[in-house]
């Protein structure tokens, strides 16, 4: 499809680079644009209850159009169903339509649908095709791109997973009518990551821009999704595999956050979004306290995030636990290492760094004085 107004995104791996398309109405022509992945003119889309009453007319009839028919396979909506037993049921489900290795299957939901259906698609007959076709303002800055896959575990969040590129990546910002405004506000939070990490300009613009953003602007959304796009695809076309520390920059507010989750149970109490908000609030006051950027950046960062109604503080993530027991809960994070952690802390606003070999002591101290300020 060649279209005036279509953003195409090159994620250039050393094996199976793909593009990230972005336009609004592409779930309109998705039959077209998918016709490559299809096979026999059937599909087998995997999406969660909610996003198929809500968006899976509209895709259906976009495929329609270009000659494919779906094979719906739901799971029940909601972090629950990055489990083992979700995963164990699909995957069998997924065997009993007899994929096959050649074959692609849609992953048309949020990040959850991305994660889980992308991880299907890394074991099942040791591998087959995945197309990511996120619905969520999440899905759509960041979990649909870069492969990372998997379920969560008794011991933290996204415990077990495998590294499964999809093949392609079709974003459709219109499908976001449909999204309840507390979820698009938890999408946002990773949007604002990015300008956090490496453009002190994005985050300006996310700062006169995220009301007109959350209240639909599509051109707002169209522009954010592809600077997120585009600032995703350049760190994992460097370290695709989180090996070099680069691509340890996208989980700045994660260490934090993934605690947070693990102690609301991964429950609606608290959204992956809300956590990172948090997470990211977070970081910023540890990195002031550690004189490593200015409490005025620490405040900016978390003035915004308030404004736009998320949490910046272990309260207003609804967190009762002690500060040594979300220390403890951060040392599962995949980035620690023995007795140490590891964070992504600041320089400044758009400077983020990792930080090897931090004391969860410290860290508990630093939570038990600052993190419910
Ligand atoms: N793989 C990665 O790189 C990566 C990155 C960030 C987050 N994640 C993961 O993504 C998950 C969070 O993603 P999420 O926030 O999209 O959550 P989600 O997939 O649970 O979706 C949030 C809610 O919105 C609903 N929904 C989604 N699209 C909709 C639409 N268009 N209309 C109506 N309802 C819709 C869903 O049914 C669900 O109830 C977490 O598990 C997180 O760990 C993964
Ligand atoms: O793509 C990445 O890399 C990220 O870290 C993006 C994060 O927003 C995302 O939540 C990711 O799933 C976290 O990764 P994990 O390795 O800490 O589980
Ligand atoms: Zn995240």
């Amino acid at each position: 499809m060649r279209r005036a107004d279509v953003t195409t995104v090159r994620v250039a791996l050393e094996a199976r680079s793909y593009d990230v398309r972005i336009a609004p109405g592409l779930i309109d022509e998705a039959g077209v644009l998918l016709s490559p992945y299809a096979r026999d003119g059937r599909l087998v889309v995997v999406s969660d209850e909610t996003v198929w009453t809500a968006q899976g007319q509209r895709l259906t009839a976009g495929l329609e159009r270009g000659g494919i028919a779906p094979l719906p396979l739901l799971v029940s909506p909601g972090e629950v169903s990055k489990s083992w037993a979700v995963l164990e049921d699909l995957t069998n489900r997924l065997l009993s339509e007899r994929i096959a290795r050649g074959d692609h299957i849609l992953a048309f939901g949020g990040g959850m649908v991305g994660d889980l259906a992308g991880f299907a698609a890394a074991i099942v007959k040791r591998g087959c095709g995945i197309v990511q076709m996120p619905t969520s303002l999440l899905a759509q800055v960041d979990s649909s791109v870069g492969g990372k896959t998997g379920i969560n575990a008794a011991a933290g969040k996204n415990m077990i997973g495998a590294f499964h590129q999809p093949a392609a990546v079709l974003i459709d910002p219109t499908c976001l009518a449909t999204l309840p405004e507390r979820e698009l506000r938890a999408g946002y939070a990773e949007l604002v990551k990015y300008g956090l990490i490496g453009d002190a300009d994005f985050f300006a613009w996310c700062e006169a821009n995220g009301a007109a953003l959350l209240a639909g602007d599509l051109d707002a959304i169209a522009h954010a999704i592809a600077v997120s796009v585009a600032a995703k695809a350049a760190i994992v076309a460097e370290d695709e595999r989180e090996t070099l520390g680069r691509r340890a920059l996208l989980n700045l507010g994660h260490s934090f956050g993934h605690a947070l989750e693990a102690e609301a149970g991964y429950s609606e109490r608290l959204l992956h979004g809300e956590a990172v908000a948090a997470g990211m609030a977070l970081a910023f006051r540890l990195s002031a306290a550690l004189g490593h950027c200015g409490r005025a950046d620490a405040e900016r960062v978390a003035a915004h995030l308030a404004a736009v109604g998320l949490p910046t503080t272990l309260d207003e993530a609804g967190s009762h636990a002690s500060a040594e027991d979300l220390a403890a809960l951060m040392l599962h994070d995949k980035k620690a290492s023995g007795d140490a952690l590891t964070l992504v802390l600041a320089h400044g606003i758009g400077a983020a760094f990792v930080e090897h070999g931090v004391a969860p002591e410290g860290v508990a101290q630093f939570l038990r004085t600052e993190g419910a300020a």
